[in-house]
């Protein structure tokens, strides 16, 4: 597989404390790649680099032939690049038509093709019909989409996404997903940021998972087969109380997530591990309403590698 962008040893600093230190990766032509982390755990700042919007304090970056360091380069891989900030930063006075115009001009993009984008993009994004209306009477959802349009209309062959279903509804959530499938399929290189770690799931070839250094990097399903527990015991207390998890903890068990209805326990693997449990439960009190085993999410990796050291 052939990398669209290589980060190597890549450090940003602000003031004495590294937003993101030691970052080294790649991402290949023609995959999704998913950034997940915790706040501040410096996604936007490894995106902001690569779009050239700030500089480096350590290491490099190259997308395909290109620097991100070097001057001669920036306004090149600003022509390649498609960039969905997190604020989607659309003007909202302006109509759709408007915005994708004003923004296709200045990538220099010859003005009949860039018509033909607009048209093409709005289509596809489901806001043709509504392209003359100014975006600050659009809702959340198809501001999103116009962003999507505006980062589109000058055929970057790497688009970045902060953030790209952040406060939308489901079914929103789900239009930009199916997007970024098609987008996917026309040979373009995708990365994105996100707390969401179902549709990383869903729809990313590799995941990134980041606080402040790279943390893990690889498939959704070889990260759960690396870092995951192979089954994971789910059970339903009426009433989860602390004396419960410790009466577990103190007869072996490992209790890896308590949501007050629902604790996660980590699987022995011993056959006759459900009735040891529902015994402990039993004897310091608890009413337990179900057992089950399940095989553990990319959730529960993240647990353990980002929040897991907080324990
Ligand atoms: N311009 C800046 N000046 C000072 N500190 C900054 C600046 N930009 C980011 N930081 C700090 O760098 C760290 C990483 O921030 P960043 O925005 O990259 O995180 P993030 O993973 O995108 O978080 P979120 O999910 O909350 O958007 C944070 O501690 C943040 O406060």
């Amino acid at each position: 597989m052939e990398p669209l962008v290589e980060i190597k040893n890549l450090g940003k600093k602000f003031g004495e404390k590294y937003a993101i230190k030691d970052l080294t990766f790649s991402i290949n032509k023609g995959e999704i790649f998913g950034l997940i982390g915790p706040n501040g755990a410096g996604k936007t700042t490894t995106i902001r680099i690569l779009c050239c919007l700030i500089s480096p304090t350590e290491g490099s970056a190259r997308i395909g032939n290109m620097d991100i360091s070097d001057q001669n380069d920036t306004q090149k891989i600003r022509k390649i690049i498609g960039y969905v900030p997190d604020n989607v930063g659309l003007y909202e006075q302006l109509s759709a038509y408007e915005n994708l115009l004003f923004y296709g001009k200045l990538y220099d993009y010859p003005e009949r093709e860039l018509e033909a984008n607009i048209e093409k993009y709005l289509r596809i994004v489901d806001l043709w019909d509504e392209r003359n209306k100014p975006v600050g009477t659009y809702s959340k959802g198809m501001k999103q989409k116009v962003a999507l349009a505006r980062a589109l209309v000058h055929e970057p062959s790497l688009l970045i996404l902060d953030e790209p279903t952040a406060n939308l509804d489901p079914e929103s959530s789900k239009n930009i997903r199916d997007l970024i499938l098609d987008l996917k399929k026309e040979g373009r290189t995708i990365l994105f940021n996100t707390h969401n770690l179902d549709e990383s799931q869903r729809i990313c070839d590799r995941v990134g998972i980041l606080k402040t250094t790279i943390r893990a990097i690889d498939t959704p399903n070889n990260l759960k087969e690396k870092y995951g527990s192979e089954k994971l015991i789910v059970v339903r207390i009426d009433g989860v109380v602390e004396s419960i998890i410790d009466s577990l903890k103190n007869s072996g068990f490992s209790v890896l997530t308590n949501n007050g209805n629902d604790l996660t326990i980590e699987s022995t693997g011993n056959s006759d591990e459900n009735q040891a449990i529902i015994d402990v439960v039993n004897r310091a009190g608890g009413k337990i309403k179900s057992i089950n085993e399940v095989t553990s999410s990319l959730e529960d990796v993240y647990i353990r590698l980002v929040e897991g050291e907080k324990k």
